[in-house]
């Protein structure tokens, strides 16, 4: 019999907005003056166990909100998503096992250390301490993290170091499938490939199945087997990163097209500004980096 698929998406629509309001004094309904936003418009996609699939769009084309509707976070308005050959609204209970989520927005106590962070976050997912310590060493060390940063208050770390804690944090439960909301985004140079290179680690390695969203296509050219498209809640394009800068360098006449090329031919705009913004930080993160950290990989 064939495997299912790690992950399908079967025409996924997700508006924000009720079409009513009630009136604040009245409670009565009225119309909601405020129209609805369509996040995802329809969207279908399959990704194959192992892969690392990526989402390339714009910042508000309904990256995230896929990403929380994959993760049960949100229900969608129809169509059907299934982890595993398990449908994430009737086997809720059973996807939340096989996947985690790691978002920009990662919420921690700052005050303590990461490893305190990390350690609380091992008893919810009721896993023992002594295995749960050893494995959030092991995490950080392959993503470039000394061992005695662990200890130190997490609100004295860059947020490349903060993000590789997320990381740790969503790999403490083994995921079959991890859902990488933004990963990279606004992290240093050294911290991005850190993150890049542990990426393609853990899929070769443990065979672990990557769900990304990125708006650098960059690393969606040289991270993902597959990358899908998105502008304004639709799927543009969906295909390996070469297939891809093929099809669109035929269209416009250009041998070496590259993935802007293919990203502006396709949603009509460029990248352009949010990179611009991401150099910003990139410079304001060198200057709190500790710039005596190395990289261990490996370790
Ligand atoms: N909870 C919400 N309520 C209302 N509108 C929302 C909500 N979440 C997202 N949206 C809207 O849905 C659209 C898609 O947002 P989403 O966050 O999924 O995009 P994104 O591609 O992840 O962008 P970003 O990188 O900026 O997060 C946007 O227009 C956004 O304003």
């Amino acid at each position: 019999m064939q495997q299912a698929p790690a992950l399908v998406v079967a025409n996924i629509y997700k508006q924000f907005g009720a079409s009513e309001v009630k009136h604040w004094l009245t409670r009565r309904p009225r119309p909601n003056p405020k129209p609805p936003v369509v996040a995802v418009d329809h969207v279908s996609l399959d990704v194959a166990e192992g892969e690392i699939f990526g989402l390339l769009g714009a910042n508000g084309s309904g990256k995230s909100t896929l990403i929380r509707l994959i993760s049960t976070l949100l229900i969608p308005d129809s169509g059907k998503i299934q982890v595993f050959g398990l449908d994430v609204r009737n086997d809720e209970k059973a996807v939340k096992r096989l996947i985690n989520r790691v978002s920009v927005e990662a919420s921690f106590f700052k005050k303590l250390s990461a490893l305190e962070n990390l350690m609380y976050a091992a008893r919810l997912y009721d896993l023992k301490p002594a295995y749960a310590r050893a494995e959030c060493v092991r995490i950080l060390a392959a993503l470039g993290l000394k061992e005695k940063r662990l200890y130190e208050p997490l609100e004295n770390m860059s947020r490349g170091m903060q993000q590789k804690v997320a990381i740790a944090r969503g790999l403490l439960t083994k995921p079959r499938l991890l859902l990488l909301d933004e990963p990279t985004t606004g992290l240093d140079p050294r911290s991005r490939s850190d993150v890049q290179r542990f990426v393609r680690r853990l899929r070769d390695e443990s065979g672990t199945t990557v769900f990304l969203t990125t708006h650098d296509m960059d690393e969606a050219d040289r991270l993902c087997d597959r990358i899908a498209i998105i502008d304004a809640g639709k799927i543009v394009a969906l295909d390996t990163p070469q297939g891809l800068k093929d099809r669109i360098g035929q269209q416009i006449g250009k041998p070496n097209a590259t993935m802007e090329d293919v990203f502006m031919t396709l949603t009509g705009r460029s990248l352009a500004d949010e990179d611009f913004m991401d150099e910003d930080t990139d410079y304001m993160e060198h200057h709190h980096e500790d710039q005596a950290e190395h990289s261990i990989e490996g370790a």
